[in-house]
């Protein structure tokens, strides 16, 4: 493999190892280099049924020319799928011959774990010869910490894990154990997610050049994929020999959040610029609670510390509960007892440190983004906004609220349920708008193009669903005088002539995302014209005003809505009447009838619902391997 790529060179770095270096200067938002197919991919179970193993095009995904693209199964392994012969055959030729042997004797072969196939995958490849000796070489020099695994307590799974990979990779010999621990180390270590334009996560990949940047939590790239071609694109300028770097890890995490997982994963402390600056960042404070807040923290911290409440409520308290009950509640959902520390390494009271702790567990123990239930984000957004003292840009909540959109949005069609839930979506969108994405995210970070594209998309379909129900319902949600001043169709040219203007630095000129959003877009929304009729660009800086004082009365109000939502009287408290005949369903009925299909669109969470799954064996089809 190449130790240069495009306008990037590997060379030692006084950071660790190995690393990647800037052959010229960059703007924010260039290419700095592309890599066409990272060396070795593998979707996540879910992915294999809905994506092309090959090209990873997904049908009918919002994106120009997919709703004619139709996903086949290989007719002998029914494990991966493709989009059409030609894709299926270019990876006949590259991997899968040699594996679809071994997952056709498997009956639950796609539910292997993908580090385990990529494993596999790396250890067949190599015996096959698809993988050059300078590559597997330089595959081979990347760090995989293999000691360090084995003195984990929980190095048994993993040891299982690589067992496993050696068995389905068809490499004979028991011998072998060692070698293919060495590379499910090394693939841990430097293993790279494969998103969607969506930056919804489907399957990981290795490369020995790509893999080599070296981690920062004020990063100065970051990776997007444009189908299977991997882009390192500038974050902020990059000087000619700057070291590349990127973050492993959620950089906008606080200081020991940050290193635990560091540690954890990649085994080393982080010494970076922001690091060097410990607690003392905008990612670890917090507000100062007034002296009843205290009290209020100090009640819930020891409820969620000894899983007592300060006074005991019987679960089948009748609803509204108090708060003591919903905290009596929470205590019992956290898989592991929190502590509230002895010698105390953060500079978090003992209160805040134990809800902090119980944030993080939480949000841990609840799993990836890929279900679509709602229930279960509610008391820790609740609890997080309750305090009073946790701004809104502080994880985990922006995370917290990003799950929350892409849960609401994900499920069934608008006709189904129409207005209720959209108008939820589209408020806490704006709150993320104005009080999140720009404080964490310069403008043209592929998050910020994502959720602004996202508001224009959501403020159409809130107006073509009926505009009358929608007013009533921001009007209840916001007051009248606030709502009647919304003006969705302007906003969404707005916003669409935002995600415009930073979609190429995002996301590239070249991708199909990009084509959606500034050719096919504009169409969709406004027809012909391209933009709507009468649209005042003059009068942009007062409706950002109007979107700011949306947002002001969403964080007055969200503690509230959120218990009001596991209590199952959103709808009816906020949404009034019409809410009111479904509410017995509650929440989850609610939010589980609809679907902006926006999300879903661009590849977002796979529903896990029943019907989907009938949808999916109907439009299903096989490929036949006969001319393979
Ligand atoms: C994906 S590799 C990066 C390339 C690696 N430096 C090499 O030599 O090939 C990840 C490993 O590099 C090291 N590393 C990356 N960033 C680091 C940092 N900021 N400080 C210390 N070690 C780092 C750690 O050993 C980590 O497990």
């Amino acid at each position: 493999m190449a130790a240069e790529i495009d306008n990037a060179y590997k060379k030692l770095s006084p950071i660790a190892g190995n690393g990647l270096f800037a052959k010229k200067a960059f703007q924010e938002g260039e290419l700095i280099f592309g890599i066409p197919r990272p060396m070795l991919t593998e979707l996540d179970s879910a992915g294999l049924r809905l994506y092309c193993s090959n090209c990873f095009v997904r049908s009918n995904d919002g994106l120009p020319g997919s709703r004619h693209i139709k996903i086949s199964a290989c007719s002998a392994c029914k494990v991966v799928s493709y989009c059409s012969k030609q894709c299926q055959s270019i990876a006949w030729k590259r991997q899968h011959k040699a594996q679809c042997p071994i997952w056709k004797g498997l009956p639950r072969a796609s539910e292997i774990p993908h580090a385990v196939r990529l494993v596999a995958q790396a250890l067949a490849a190599r015996k096959n010869g698809r993988i050059s000796d300078k590559e597997w070489e330089a595959f081979e020099s990347l760090p995989g910490h293999v000691d360090k695994l084995r003195e984990r307590d929980d190095f048994e799974t993993h040891a299982a894990m690589a067992m496993g990979a050696l068995k389905y990779s068809g490499v004979e010999t028991s011998s072998n154990f060692d070698k293919a621990l060495a590379i499910y180390a090394r693939i841990l270590t430097n293993s790279l997610t494969i998103t969607t334009a969506a930056l919804y996560p489907i399957g990981v990949g290795v490369d020995p050049f790509a893999s080599c940047a070296n981690h920062s939590c004020e990063p100065n790239a970051f990776v997007v994929l444009e189908g299977t071609k991997l882009c390192y694109r500038a974050l902020r300028p990059i000087s000619k020999d700057e070291e590349i770097s990127m973050s492993y890890v959620d950089d906008k995490c606080p200081f020991f959040q940050r290193q635990k997982e560091l540690r954890d994963r990649y085994y080393f402390d982080c010494k970076c610029s922001k690091c060097q600056r410990g607690c003392d960042t905008m990612e670890d404070r917090l507000k100062q609670p007034s002296p009843e807040q205290e009290r209020k923290i100090s009640r819930y911290a020891s409820a969620l510390t000894t899983g007592k409440p300060d006074r005991y409520v019987p679960e089948d308290t009748p609803l509204p509960a108090t708060d003591e009950f919903l905290i009596h509640k929470l205590a019992r959902q956290l898989p592991r007892r929190i502590r509230k520390p002895r010698d105390s390494i953060s500079p978090l009271s003992p209160d805040l440190y134990a809800l902090e702790a119980y944030a993080f567990g939480y949000v841990e123990s609840i799993g990836g983004p890929k279900t679509v239930d709602l229930e279960p984000l509610l008391p820790v957004m609740w609890l997080l906004s309750s305090t009073e003292v946790w701004p809104n840009y502080r994880q985990p909540f922006p995370d917290l609220v990003e799950d929350f959109l892409r849960r609401t949005a994900s499920l069934e069609g608008p006709s189904k349920a129409g207005f209720h839930n959209l108008g939820p979506v589209w408020l806490f969108a704006v709150f993320r708008y104005i009080q999140i994405d720009p404080i964490l995210y310069p403008a043209h970070h592929p998050l910020r193009t994502l959720h602004v594209f996202s508001l224009a998309n959501w403020s159409m379909t809130l107006l073509e669903d009926s505009e009358a129900d929608q007013r009533r319902v921001l009007e209840l949600a916001l007051g009248g005088p606030l709502a009647r001043r919304i003006d969705f169709l302007a906003l969404a040219k707005d916003f669409l002539s935002e995600a415009q203007a930073s979609v190429v630095k995002s996301h590239g000129h070249q991708s199909r995302f990009s084509y959606a959003v500034i050719a096919q877009a504009p169409l969709n929304l406004f027809g012909e014209r391209g933009s709507p009729p009468g649209y005042a660009e003059h009068k942009r800086p007062e409706r950002l005003r109007l979107l700011e004082d949306v947002a002001k009365v969403v964080d007055e109000k969200k503690s509230s809505w959120f218990r009001q939502m596991m209590e199952g009287r959103f709808m009816e408290d906020v949404f009034g009447e019409r809410a009111l005949k479904k509410s017995d369903q509650g929440v989850r009925g609610y939010f589980s009838s609809f679907n902006a299909n926006f999300e879903k669109a661009l590849g977002g969470p796979f529903s896990d619902s029943e019907d989907d799954d009938k949808d999916w064996k109907r439009d299903y089809n096989w490929l036949s391997s006969d001319d393979e």
